[in-house]
């Protein structure tokens, strides 16, 4: 079956620090995959090479077996960790900027998003509270029908009851045979949904693996065995 998302020996330098090294991975469609490590260990840098924002030093990354280009800018679905929206601007156009750029937004998505997510189209975007704040990035992500969804650090700010809820929506949301990868320290409130986990450490590839594998070889949750790999840390 044709991989959704390939690295093949990615690198990324910042100035003198390593964000990425030597990171190869292929990632298959309809999955759930959580992207794990401590601060600074490469998770954003991963997901803006994926979405075609940063260039690697050296490697190479395709999506849907294609180079990094228009058409997966076209398939890929990006949440930054940081607001998109600008202060002006109210829910209704965050949304009208997001349909106007991607052919792939769905409205009929959106407004069953906007119901779930309790925002309404009036809101002030500036105005709005962390948590609603990524509830919004999270509407303008996944009211796209697209191949692969990367979302950083997607719920850091919702309050914990919000937080099951919005994983609910994401599991319903996201389109079958896409893929999601979410980056997060959130691992042990968000571990039920992953299939898989990549964990990262200093740029470099610790370790991707089958959820159901780690849990039956190890018998241990993910956060349990995120919290041995990273003890040293
Ligand atoms: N724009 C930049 N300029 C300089 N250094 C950067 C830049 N972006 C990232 N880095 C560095 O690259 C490394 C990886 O950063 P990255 O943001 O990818 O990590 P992260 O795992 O997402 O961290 P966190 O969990 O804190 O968000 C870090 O050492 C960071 O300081």
């Amino acid at each position: 079956m044709e991989q959704l998302l390939e690295l093949q020996s990615v690198s990324k330098a910042h100035g003198q620090k390593t964000a990425l090294s030597d990171v190869s991975l292929n990632i298959g469609p309809g999955r759930i995959v959580g992207l794990l490590g401590s601060n600074g260990s490469g998770k954003s840098t991963l997901l803006r090479i994926a979405a075609g924002l940063e260039r690697p030093d050296s490697g190479s990354v395709r999506v849907l077996g294609e180079p990094l280009g228009a058409r997966s800018k076209s398939t890929v679905s990006f949440m930054p960790d940081r607001p998109q929206y600008e202060p002006w601007m109210t829910v209704g156009d965050a949304l009208d900027f997001q349909k106007d750029f991607f052919a792939d937004f769905d409205p009929d998505k959106t407004r069953r998003m906007l119901e779930f997510m309790k925002l309404s189209k009036r809101d002030k975007a500036s105005s709005l509270s962390k948590g609603m704040g990524e509830r919004l990035q999270l509407t303008l992500a996944l009211s796209r029908r697209s191949s692969l969804y990367l979302l950083d650090e997607p719920l850091g700010g919702v309050d914990p009851v919000a937080r099951d809820h919005i994983l609910d929506a994401l599991v319903e949301f996201y389109e079958e045979d896409s893929t999601v990868i979410v980056a997060t320290h959130l691992i042990a409130d968000i571990e039920r949904i992953f299939d898989e986990v990549i964990m990262l450490r200093g740029g470099s590839l610790v370790l991707y693996r089958e959820v159901e594998q780690i849990r039956s070889e190890t018998g241990q949750s993910v956060d349990q065995l995120f919290k041995e790999v990273y003890a040293e840390c």
